[in-house]
């Protein structure tokens, strides 16, 4: 873990007096890590909140989630600033590693409850990010935002074999955590649930475990829960002039607000499991359109060869199925377009039917979901051989503005 003021949860224990309260909303400013992304080569270290863009979108991929929809419940625009800031001075902390407010878990006052709930105590940071976006419902009446809401925050269509739960859909925030250690990621949206008492409360939540995709190229793939490598063919950090023009908003895409952000659409995707586990290897490999073991496309040797689109087996037909999954989402069949796919596996105990109630939580990151996610999806739900396996259950749409800069809060720019 890298050397910064203030108290670690590390060093926690009697070290409340070190603590410098001079933050926003009465938080303890601790000083923010001095610039470039701190990497631990044991991936305990911190990832730098402040910047350009939001931590926890093209930043490599953690390996578990716990995301959550939050409804405002208040109609105060100025609680939910209050709110805002509260929540970003926290967030500084949380990331950096440290306890929340003051005095932390056990510090404080012992006739007052903890600031922080302690659970993370002891723990590194885990490269935690927290990263915040604004749903459709959020620019109706109540905020006097309905002017500031960006045209490419549409409401998702209905798609194809949608079966979706609407208490597991929407919500008018979203707050998505990444980490390498399940505590810290809950640690964090439960402290920030619990901050937002009164002021917003949590509409639905998924954990998630193991990656299903890489953002950078220095990660190995990870594999989804039907056994296949996930995220071979995605965005990824190094791809930097492909970013601005799939990732990040652009000045002349507007509003100003969003510059530097990004959309992210959320799919809870129920996977069958138990019907995909008596299906045979080559009928997978030919729903997927990639060898299970090598990930390497149908008719390649390697994972990273380039997919051929027109090689043909003996008998004539494509050795990549015309309704395998990777032909119906390359951007060659979408018009060039593309996703920063971030998802998790997911496996929420067992349905009551002997079925385990288990999938793809499904999180991709985009510069403008009418070009990208939804055309996208369109297809895949007409024509995708992988649709008689999977069920859309849930889903969300998120407009996540461009990173914090130190003084500035959560969504300062659409409230200015
Ligand atoms: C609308 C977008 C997509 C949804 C929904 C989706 C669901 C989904 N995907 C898999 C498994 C794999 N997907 C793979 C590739 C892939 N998937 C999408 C988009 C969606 N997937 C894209 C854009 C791509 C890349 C296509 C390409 O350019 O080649 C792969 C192959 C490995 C890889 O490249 O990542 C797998 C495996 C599941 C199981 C699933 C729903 C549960
Ligand atoms: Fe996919």
């Amino acid at each position: 873990m890298s050397e910064h003021k203030g108290i670690s949860r590390r060093g926690l224990f009697g070290a409340a007096g070190a603590a410098v309260a001079t933050g926003v909303a009465g938080y303890a400013a601790h000083s923010v890590l001095s610039g470039e992304e701190v990497q631990a080569a044991d991936n305990t270290g911190p990832v730098e909140f402040h910047g350009r863009h939001q931590a926890g979108i093209v930043t490599p991929a953690q390996d578990r989630l716990h995301f959550a929809a939050f409804d405002v419940t208040t109609t105060k625009r100025d609680e939910l600033i209050s709110l805002l800031k509260e929540w970003t001075a926290a967030a500084a902390l949380l990331t950096a590693g440290r306890d929340i407010g003051q005095y932390g878990a056990v510090n404080g006052p012992g006739e007052a409850p903890p600031e922080d709930t302690g659970e993370a105590v002891g723990l590194p940071p885990a490269r935690l990010t927290l990263t915040i976006g604004f749903g459709p419902s959020l620019f109706d009446k109540r905020f006097g935002l309905a002017a500031k809401r960006p045209a490419a925050l549409v409401d998702l269509p209905h798609f194809i074999g949608d079966d979706l739960d609407p208490e597991r859909s929407g919500g008018d925030i979203a707050v998505q955590a990444c980490s390498d250690d399940p505590q810290v990621a809950v640690h964090a949206i439960r402290n920030l649930a619990r901050i937002g008492f009164g002021t917003v409360a949590v509409r639905y939540s998924q954990l998630g475990f193991g990656r299903t995709s890489s953002t950078s190229k220095a990660q190995t793939t990870p594999r989804n829960l039907f056994g296949f490598k996930d995220g071979t063919n995605n965005l990824k950090l190094e791809d930097t002039a492909k970013l601005e023009q799939q990732l990040w908003v652009q000045q002349a895409d507007g509003p100003d607000w969003m510059v530097g952000g990004s959309y992210l659409v959320s799919r809870r995707i129920r996977m069958n499991i138990e019907i995909w586990d008596r299906t045979s290897l080559g009928e997978q490999e030919s729903i997927i359109g990639r060898g299970k073991g090598t990930g390497a496309p149908l008719g390649k040797a390697d994972e990273f060869d380039a997919i051929d689109f027109t090689a043909k087996k003996s008998d004539g037909t494509p050795k990549v199925p015309m309704d395998s999954h990777v032909r119906l989402a390359h951007p060659d069949f979408n018009k060039g377009a593309e996703l920063l796919r971030r998802g998790y596996n997911f496996v929420d105990g067992s349905d009551g039917l002997g079925r385990l109630d288990a999938g793809l939580f499904f999180l991709a990151y985009q510069r403008d979901p009418r070009k990208q996610f939804i055309p996208v999806q369109q297809q895949l739900s007409r024509s995708d051989a992988l649709n008689e396996y999977i069920v859309h259950v849930g889903s969300g749409i998120f407009a996540c503005p461009g990173g914090v800069t130190p003084g500035g809060y959560w969504g300062d720019k659409l409230f200015a």
